[in-house]
């Protein structure tokens, strides 16, 4: 479904470029639902807008089903956004109108399409739990509550990918795991391929997938265990709480994300604790790889005896 490789995004102002995100790798697959995580400033969002069709890659390559976004004309990005991506965000002012009733909000992207259908969009907010506020303005309507219509909404028009911007930042804790069940129950139900970026952690016990970005590129990757695996051994590696294992426990197994070059990304507390910076030695035993400081960088850094 969504395939970026090599993805750059730089920002240019007058004086200063920002490289949001420089060679990112992501795979996912048409059915799934995954998270992004990442600390602020890692280029999440910038991720989420390329791929939600607001905004314009620099280079790479980012497909999202048949369409390539570096290539799109501005009449098929039109198109994308309004058939084949949903949207929602933190804000739910970005995603409603708060002057139409719940009904009317999620009808309103089917008119723009010229594809009004009532029954469909009943259907909708029946699937997100709201088929006794249809008449209800938004006002009229809890947090929680407003952004299941706005999940309704990003799905007026039938995408086969939603994209959702920090969806429980801003309800509290109980009403953000329900929103993740619906999410849940979507995907089941209607297949459709659903990416949320978060900081919110909880989130990685309700996806299939978590992978983070660390300074523009995809860093880690955890995928869920299956109820049997999880249960295993019990055996889990402890590592420091930079490379992410500490986060997710034995639900999840940890892998580091390698792009076709070869790199990959060693988390900054490694490095430090390893004493390696500019250059490293590498071992291989045939099954492992080892990473080490040069061998006068380990010397000198050995403790002297008194
Ligand atoms: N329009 C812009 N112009 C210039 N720089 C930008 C712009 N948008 C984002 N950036 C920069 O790009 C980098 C990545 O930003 P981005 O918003 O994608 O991070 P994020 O991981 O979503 O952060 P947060 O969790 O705080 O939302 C940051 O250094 C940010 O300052």
């Amino acid at each position: 479904m969504i395939h970026c490789e090599g993805l750059m995004k730089i920002y240019k102002t007058d004086d200063i470029e920002v490289v949001a995100l420089q060679g990112l790798n992501l795979t996912v697959k048409q059915g799934e639902m995954m998270a992004i995580i990442g600390n602020s400033g890692s280029g999440k969002s910038t991720l989420l807008n390329i791929l939600g069709g607001l905004d314009r890659p620099s280079a790479g390559t980012a497909l999202v089903g048949k369409w390539d976004l570096l290539k799109m004309t501005k009449e098929q990005l039109i198109e994308y956004k309004r058939g084949t991506v949903g949207f929602i965000w933190q804000n739910n002012g970005r995603n409603l109108v708060p002057y139409l009733t719940s009904l009317q909000n999620v009808e309103l992207p089917m008119l723009i399409q010229g594809k009004a259908d009532r029954s469909y969009a009943k259907q909708l907010l029946a699937a997100v739990g709201l088929e006794h506020r249809l008449g209800s303005r938004l006002t009229q309507l809890s947090g929680g509550e407003q952004q299941r219509v706005a999940i309704a909404i990003s799905l007026a028009n039938r995408p086969q990918l939603v994209l959702a911007d920090e969806p429980t930042g801003s309800v509290d804790s109980a009403t953000g795991e329900q929103i993740l069940d619906i999410f849940r129950r979507l995907n089941q139900d209607m297949g459709v391929t659903i990416v949320i970026v978060t900081h919110d952690l909880s989130v990685a016990d309700k996806v299939d997938r978590v992978i983070a970005i660390r300074d523009g590129m995809t860093s880690t990757e955890w995928v869920k265990r299956s109820a049997g695996e999880a249960s295993g051994d019990g055996h889990v590696e402890e590592s420091s709480q930079d490379s992410g294992n500490a986060l997710f426990g034995s639900h999840h197994e940890e892998f580091v994300v390698i792009d076709r070059a070869g790199r990959l990304q060693i988390p900054k507390a490694y490095l430090e604790a390893m004493n390696v910076s500019g250059k490293a030695v590498l071992e291989f035993d045939g099954k492992r790889v080892t990473i080490g400081p040069p061998e006068e960088d380990a010397v000198r850094s050995e403790p002297t005896e008194t």
